[in-house]
């Protein structure tokens, strides 16, 4: 049997042209995990409403951030799957969930090399419907389908293991070093609150009510919601930041549900009314920079947060392909390629 490790990460368009955009964004947003509601339904939304004017708009955000290599998120994954294949003695590779290189095409490489055991890594620290779960159920279905000799072992959401919470707070603390800040904003990606609801594995734990994230219960192991709010605990009490000068919210809302809140929009704009003047930006639901950090956070946040009244304003990069990330990873794929035989959780 012999090993190998797949690094998945989101995925973005093939190019900032309009129509590779419409394609990703349908592939993502027809995703029953993304937009959770029936078929037809979500392709009235998708097809109907969505598709007809925001992948202009989201094609001029993507030119804004977009590298001559190609896309930031894509890669900085390629990146690290660089660095974590020179510490470790297994074949690594990198897929996509949306776009390219596929999950299928991440699978067939690994196969290709005789690989029959492949350890998951999705590349997300906060486990969600709309993101760790599709993609195990995606990959499950292919294996089920193309690549029957394959097993899977998964990396579990890894919002709180110390090896991640002391990358991200020496990440934070090397950004502020010669900087000037009197609050850090943990901004997560936002999900609807009705995701959280769904992932809800005790069924009746979660009231998002601010309060059922902060007692102990078995529904946190997929509750997205207490799994931020953790993150950030951590990593305040490993840095020692004051009660008062960091907070966290939710970003990138789309359509009129209900998502988690607070809204990081609305807390940048009522920081800069409340006198916050030098605000630092972190975003731990990202491990590469994309277009929601660079853009949504580095510029339009900036700018709303300049034009309000603040002075100074840093967004703090995500993990990338730091060095003590590589080997964090690297240490975890050799622990597991290590073990004599694994356990198959998909
Ligand atoms: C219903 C919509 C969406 C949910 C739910 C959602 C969850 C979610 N997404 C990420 C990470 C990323 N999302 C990115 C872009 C992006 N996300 C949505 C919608 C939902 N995301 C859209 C429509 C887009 C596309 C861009 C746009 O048009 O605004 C990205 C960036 C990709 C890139 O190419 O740079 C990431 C990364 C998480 C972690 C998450 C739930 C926890
Ligand atoms: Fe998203
Ligand atoms: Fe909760």
């Amino acid at each position: 049997m012999k090993k190998g490790v797949l690094l998945v990460n989101l995925g973005s368009p093939d190019s900032t042209e309009v129509k590779d955009v419409k394609r990703y964004l349908d592939q993502f947003l027809m995703d029953e995990r993304v937009i959770d509601v029936p078929y037809l339904v979500r392709a009235f939304i998708v097809r109907g409403i969505i598709l007809r004017t925001r992948p202009k708009k989201s094609a001029e955000a993507y030119k804004r951030i977009w590298w001559e290599e190609g896309s930031p998120l894509i890669v900085l994954t390629e990146r690290l799957q660089k660095k974590v294949q020179q510490l470790v003695d297994i074949p690594v590779s990198i897929a996509m969930r949306y776009g390219n290189p596929s999950l299928e095409a991440g699978m067939r490489e690994l196969a290709s090399q005789g690989v029959t055991e492949i350890l998951l890594v999705p590349l997300y620290p906060q486990f969600a419907m709309a993101t760790t779960e599709t993609i195990l159920v995606l990959a499950e279905k292919l294996r089920s389908t193309k690549f029957p000799n394959i097993r899977f072992t998964e990396i579990p959401a890894f919002y709180s293991h110390p090896d991640y919470v002391r990358v991200l707070s020496e990440s934070i603390k090397e950004a502020l070093q010669e900087k000037d800040w009197n609050h850090i904003l943990f901004s997560y990606h936002g999900v609807p609150e009705r995701h959280i609801k769904k992932s809800d594995i005790t069924k009746s734990h979660c009231k998002i009510d601010g309060q059922c994230c902060q007692s102990s219960s078995p529904a946190h192991q997929y509750c997205y919601r207490h799994q931020c709010y953790e993150t950030t605990k951590q990593v305040a009490e490993y840095l020692g930041l004051k009660e008062g000068t960091y907070s966290t919210s939710f970003q990138s809302r789309l359509g009129r549900d209900p998502w988690l809140q607070p809204y990081t929009d609305q807390t940048i704009e009522n920081m800069a009314h409340q006198g916050v003047n030098k605000l630092a930006v972190v975003t731990p639901a990202f491990v590469s920079d994309c277009l929601e950090t660079l853009e949504e956070i580095g510029m339009e946040g900036k700018d709303e947060f300049l034009e309000n009244g603040g002075s100074e304003f840093h967004l703090i990069p995500c993990l990338n392909d730091r060095n003590d990330w590589a080997q964090v990873l690297s240490r975890w794929v050799s622990e597991w390629a290590a073990e004599p035989e694994s356990v198959t959780h998909v």
